[in-house]
């Protein structure tokens, strides 16, 4: 059995530079090179599939390593000989030029030249059946980016240098054209220690390069938001690293996130995950939706793995926090309310509070604020906006906002029942001490969508911050729409 363990392509510049396969192998038995294996001996076929083992063929740039070197198929098979049908990892260089130039026609490649990505979810391994006449191989995709396919047979891959196929039954392959290039991979441990432990299979920790894609990590995944928010990311076009550290019980199960597997973990092995992630995912950005208690000792966290984050939880002590993470040197957005629109006009309340401070001296506020009944702190949102409101001149303390989270009340005030368990209904009311002017601001929301965006656009705004090496700072969500960042 084939299996794909993982596709991944990096670039450097604007040249995308290198693509990993990472397949699993049959291993043979003993039975000689594989083109003396009779087509018509079914027992001798079925031995090819007796033990699976790893091959790791990454293609680079060439015009960064000017000779082509290449460990092909018969490489595989002397390594097999020598180690007796041991594992072989094998390394392989070519250009991705060449890869994608020999790939069979309708094999679709989406490969931009200039693009600072590669995508290979566009890889259609389906189309790869016609070009296979060996039966008793089959190459599953099992990759994130490959797991909507179907398994399919055999597997053909720049057919000049690498081939799986079957002439007459048995397996050829192309003559080796650099015998002595030992492989990189196969000098490494197959898989670390860490990740063995925690049960998943991280990118780059089967022998390969460590990713270069653009990963998440958010906690907690099995939130409500940590869920709405790693959706929004794969509907961007980023991947979700394969752990989630949750504060609760840990099912056993990983969870399956529009097909992107997630190992949940106890939050006492966060530090062992952190280093786990931070070793493997360079560039990763971190997603914070857990719990008002958790908010400073996670943001200290991340920042003792030098991880950039996104604090989306409300609560906490937001002076330590922001306090904090200002010290650490590292990039974060920390923000307790995401949504567009929802910024827009706190901003604007900033605004207007900075322009026309005391405007509103003398006038009494009343804050009401609804959210589902299992929302553990005031609103965050509304506290905030409380901030300006107090700069306009109006006296009011943040434990006057008042909070409201029974069913009844909510549907009282126009909740939509379908929204109950998820919502945002927010009011600030001001009247004039005679109570002949009235001025009422509110949002409203319904459901989770608008903070999932808008956290993906935090997420990918810092990303930038990163790749541009632009200085380590502390931003807040007013500041990613200023910067044109909200889509
Ligand atoms: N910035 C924004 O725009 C928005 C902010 N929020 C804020 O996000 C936060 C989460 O909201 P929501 O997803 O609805 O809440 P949920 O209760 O659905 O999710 C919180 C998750 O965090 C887990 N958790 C608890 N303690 C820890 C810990 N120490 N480490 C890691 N995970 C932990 C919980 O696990 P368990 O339940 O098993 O304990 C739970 O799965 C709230 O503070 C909310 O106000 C929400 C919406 C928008
Ligand atoms: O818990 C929520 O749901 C929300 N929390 C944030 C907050 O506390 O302001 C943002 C929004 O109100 C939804």
């Amino acid at each position: 059995m084939f299996k794909i363990n993982s596709i991944n392509a990096s670039s450097r510049k604007t040249q995308v530079t290198q693509i990993h396969i990472v397949i699993d192998l049959p291993v043979f038995s003993p039975l000689g090179p594989p083109s003396q294996i009779s087509g018509s001996n079914i027992r001798q076929k079925q031995n090819l599939r007796r033990q699976v083992s790893h091959c790791h063929i990454s293609m680079h740039n060439i015009r960064e390593k000017r000779k082509v070197q290449c460990v092909t198929g018969s490489a595989l098979m002397r390594n097999w000989n020598l180690q007796g049908g041991k594992q072989v990892p094998t390394l392989c260089l070519f250009s991705v030029r060449e890869f994608i130039e020999n790939l069979p026609q309708d094999l679709k490649v989406d490969f931009h030249e200039d693009s600072t990505r590669m995508s290979l979810q566009s890889v259609t391994l389906t189309s790869l059946v016609s070009h296979s006449h060996l039966g008793l191989i089959s190459l599953n995709s099992s990759s994130t980016a490959l797991q909507q396919q179907q398994p399919v047979k055999g597997f053909v891959c720049c057919p000049r240098r690498i081939s799986f196929s079957s002439a007459a039954g048995g397996l050829e392959w192309p003559q080796l054209k650099q015998p002595g290039i030992s492989s990189r991979a196969s000098r490494r441990p197959n898989r670390n220690v860490a990740e063995r432990n925690l049960g998943i299979r991280a990118a780059g920790m089967d022998g390969s390069e460590p990713s270069s894609e653009k990963y998440i990590m958010i906690n907690d995944c099995n939130g409500r938001m940590g869920r709405a928010v790693a959706e929004a990311a794969i509907g961007a076009g980023l991947k979700i690293a394969p752990y989630t550290i949750t504060g609760g019980p840990v099912p056993e199960e990983p969870l399956d996130i529009l097909g992107s597997k997630v190992k949940v973990c106890g939050k006492e092995r966060r530090d062992e995950v952190l280093d786990l992630v931070r070793k493997q995912y360079s560039g990763l950005v971190m997603v914070d939706y857990t719990v008002p208690d958790a908010v400073n000792e996670n943001a200290e966290l991340y920042c003792k793995y030098n991880l950039p984050f996104v604090m989306g939880t409300s609560g906490g002590d937001r002076e330590r926090l922001l306090t904090f993470a200002r010290s650490s040197g590292n990039y974060a957005v920390i923000a307790p309310q995401m949504g567009k629109q929802v910024v827009a006009f706190q901003a604007a309340m900033e605004i207007m509070a900075k322009e026309f401070p005391g405007a509103f001296s003398g006038y009494k506020l009343e804050v009401t604020e609804s959210h589902q009944s299992n929302k553990l702190d005031t609103s965050g949102t509304a506290k905030e906006i409380v901030k300006s409101f107090q700069k306009l001149g109006l006296d009011f303390n943040l434990d006057q906002i008042g909070m409201v989270r029974d069913a009844d009340s909510q549907i009282a005030m126009g909740v939509p029942s379908e929204h109950l368990g998820g919502h945002a209904f927010h009011t600030y009311r001001l009247t004039s001490p005679d109570n002949t002017v009235e001025f009422k601001f509110e949002h409203n929301v319904c459901g989770r969508s608008i903070y999932a965006q808008g956290t993906v656009d935090a997420v990918l705004f810092l990303m930038k911050k990163i790749e541009e090496k632009s200085e380590k700072k502390v931003f807040n969500m007013i500041d990613v729409l200023h910067e044109g960042a909200m889509r």
